[in-house]
C-alpha cells in the first residue's frame, strides 16, 4: 500500500483539515496508486495566507535573481536523479507509458533550467536621452501570488507555468487534477530540498468532488493575483468567472481539436501517416494537443489511409510500466463511456475503419482500454469533427485544394496546433500564416526532438497567454513605468 501523501503548505506536510483522504486507482488494474489529501476550501485559505505572507513579506521575491537560479539548477539535477521513480508514480496514475512519462520528467528538469538561465539575463528598459533633466525606467515586477490549477494528463507541465512564475518572483498555490497528484508532491518536495523558502509553493489535493470547490475557491480569492489554468475549455470558463471576482489576471490553457493537413505533394505520405497515428495513440488520444482531425487532399486520400491504418494497427496496448507499450487505458471509467458514446454517435455519420471498442484481451480486462479507432467520410458538421472527445479517435475529412484543406483547419472553435505536409514552400507558408492556431508544425508534428522552448498556447477557445519561452516569462510580469526628474 503506497504512503499516504500530505498537502504541502508554508514549507510544512500538512493533512488536510478535514482529516479525509482519498485513494487513486492505476486505471491500468484498478491497484492503488496514491493516497492523498481530499482538502477543503479551509485548506486552500490556509495555502493562500502562505503564499500572500511569503510575497509580501518573505524572501524569495527580494532575493537576487541569481539566488533563485540556484535553487533552480539544484532542483532540475534532483529531478534527473529521481526520474525513474517519479516516471514511475506518473505511469501509474495517468496509466500512460512510463517512457513517455519521463520525457516529462526530463522536460521539467530542463524547464528548471531554462528559467534559471533567462532570470539571470533578462533585463529592464531605461529611457534615457528624451529629456536632459529626466529619466525613465520600464520595469518589470513579478504579478504576485499565483494560484495554478492544473490537468491530470501531464502532471508535470505543471513546471511550464510555476517555474517562469517562481523565476520571477511570485508565489504558488497549486491544486493538481485529482487523479494524478503525485508528481507534483514529488515536485515540491524537491523545491524544498534546493532551498526554496517556505511558503513559496504551496500544494493542496482534493477527491473528485472537491475539485471544482477548491479550483474556485483559489480562482475567486481577493488574495491571489492572478489564475493559471491547465483544463477543458469548459471549466476554463468556469475559473474565469470566478477570477472576475478580483478582477485577476487570467491565464487559460484550454482543450483542442488539431488538425493535420496532408497535401497531395507530402514529402512522403507514410511518414506523414505514422506522425497523425502517433498523434492521436500517444496518450490514447488524452493530450491537448492531440491530432484528432486529419484532413486528407482527395488525389493522395487512398494510398494516405492504407498507410495510416497500418501504423494504427502496430500500437501496442497494454501495462503503462512495459517498455513495448505505446497506448495505456484511459483515465477513469467515466472518460471510457464518455468515448464510447461519441463513437456511438459518429458510427451512424462516418464509416468506422479502425478500432470502435474495448479491447478483448484478457490482460487488459482489469483497465479501461479502448482501441485506437478511425472514422473515414466524417462530415465537418458532426460532433466528433468539432468536440474534443480525449480519447484515441481520429476523424478523416478531404478536401480538394490548398485553400479548401486550410479552410477546413480552421472550421473549429479551437486553435491549439496545427500541421501540414507539403514539398511547397509556398502552401506551408500559406498554411502557417492563414491557420488559426497558437502552434504550427510543417512536415511534422509535437515533435519534442527538434525545436525546444517554444512558446505553447492557443487561439480562439484554446486558451489565453502563452507556457514556454520568454513569453512564458512575460505572463508573470506586470510593467510599472517610473518616471524621475534628476534636476529640478
Ligand atoms: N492547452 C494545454 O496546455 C492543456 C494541457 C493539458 C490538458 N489540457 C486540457 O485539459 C482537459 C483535460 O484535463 P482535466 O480533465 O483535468 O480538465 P478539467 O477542466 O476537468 O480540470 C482541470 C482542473 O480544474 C479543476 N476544476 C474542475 N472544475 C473546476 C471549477 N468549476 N472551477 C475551478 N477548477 C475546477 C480540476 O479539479 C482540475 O484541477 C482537456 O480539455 C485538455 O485538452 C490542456
Ligand atoms: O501535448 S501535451 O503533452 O498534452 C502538453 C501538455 C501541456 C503542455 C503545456 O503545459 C504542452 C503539451
Amino acid at each position: 500500500m503506497p504512503v499516504t501523501r500530505l498537502n504541502f503548505i508554508d514549507g510544512e506536510w500538512l493533512a488536510a483539515a478535514s482529516g479525509r483522504t482519498y485513494q487513486r486507482l492505476s486505471p491500468y488494474d484498478q491497484s492503488v496508486a496514491g493516497i492523498y489529501q481530499d482538502s477543503d476550501v479551509d485548506d486552500a485559505e490556509r495555502a493562500i495566507d502562505a503564499a500572500r505572507r511569503s510575497f509580501d513579506t518573505g524572501p524569495w521575491p527580494r532575493w537576487p535573481a541569481a539566488q533563485r537560479a540556484i535553487v533552480f539548477k539544484r532542483a532540475a539535477a534532483l529531478l534527473r536523479e529521481r526520474r525513474e521513480s517519479i516516471s514511475t508514480i506518473m505511469a501509474r496514475e495517468v496509466g500512460q507509458p512510463r517512457l513517455e512519462q519521463l520525457k516529462f520528467v526530463l522536460g521539467a528538469a530542463d524547464t528548471l533550467e531554462f528559467y534559471a538561465n533567462l532570470i539571470v539575463s533578462r533585463r529592464d528598459e531605461a529611457v534615457y536621452g528624451q529629456h536632459p533633466d529626466a529619466v525613465g525606467i520600464v520595469a518589470k515586477e513579478p504579478v504576485g501570488v499565483v494560484g495554478s490549477l492544473t490537468a491530470w494528463n501531464t502532471p508535470l507541465s505543471v513546471a511550464h507555468k510555476c517555474c517562469p512564475a517562481m523565476a520571477v518572483g511570485c508565489t504558488l498555490v497549486v491544486k493538481p487534477g485529482h487523479q494524478s497528484p503525485g508528481a507534483l508532491i514529488e515536485f515540491a518536495s524537491i523545491l524544498q530540498e534546493a532551498g526554496l523558502p517556505p511558503g513559496v509553493f504551496n500544494v493542496v489535493t482534493s477527491a473528485i468532488d472537491n475539485g471544482a470547490v477548491v479550483g474556485q475557491a483559489i480562482a475567486g480569492s481577493e488574495r491571489v493575483d492572478m489564475v493559471t489554468f491547465t483544463g477543458s475549455s469548459t471549466t476554463g470558463k468556469a475559473v474565469m468567472r470566478a477570477a472576475a471576482n478580483n478582477l485577476k489576471r487570467v491565464k487559460l490553457e484550454l482543450g483542442g481539436k488539431s488538425p493535420q493537413v496532408i497535401f497531395a505533394d507530402a514529402p512522403s505520405l507514410d511518414t506523414a501517416a505514422g506522425s497523425v497515428a502517433k498523434g492521436i495513440v500517444r496518450l490514447a488520444g488524452q493530450s491537448c494537443q492531440a491530432g484528432s482531425r486529419v484532413l486528407v487532399q482527395k488525389q493522395v486520400k487512398a494510398e494516405f489511409v492504407e498507410h495510416l491504418l497500418a501504423h494504427i494497427a502496430a500500437t501496442k496496448m497494454g501495462d503503462p510500466l512495459a517498455e513495448e507499450t505505446t497506448c495505456g487505458p484511459l483515465v477513469s471509467e467515466d472518460q471510457l463511456h464518455r468515448v464510447e458514446a461519441f463513437v456511438k454517435e459518429a458510427q451512424s455519420s462516418a464509416r468506422l475503419l479502425a478500432g470502435g471498442k474495448r479491447p478483448v484481451r484478457e490482460d487488459l480486462a482489469q483497465g479501461f482500454f479502448f482501441e485506437p479507432t478511425v472514422f473515414d467520410d466524417v462530415s465537418p458538421d458532426s460532433r466528433i469533427a468539432r468536440e474534443e472527445v480525449f480519447g484515441p479517435v481520429l476523424s478523416i475529412l478531404t478536401f480538394d485544394d490548398v485553400e479548401d484543406g486550410i479552410s477546413l483547419a480552421n472550421q473549429t472553435v479551437f486553435g491549439l496546433v496545427a500541421g501540414c505536409w507539403t514539398q511547397s514552400l509556398a502552401t506551408a507558408m500559406a498554411f502557417a500564416t492563414k491557420v488559426r492556431a497558437g502552434m504550427v508544425w510543417v512536415n511534422g508534428y509535437r515533435d519534442d526532438s527538434i525545436l525546444k522552448h517554444m512558446p505553447v498556447g492557443g487561439f480562439k477557445q484554446s486558451g489565453i497567454g502563452r507556457e514556454m519561452g520568454p513569453e512564458g516569462l512575460d505572463e508573470f510580469l506586470e510593467t510599472k513605468s517610473i518616471m524621475i526628474r534628476h534636476r529640478l
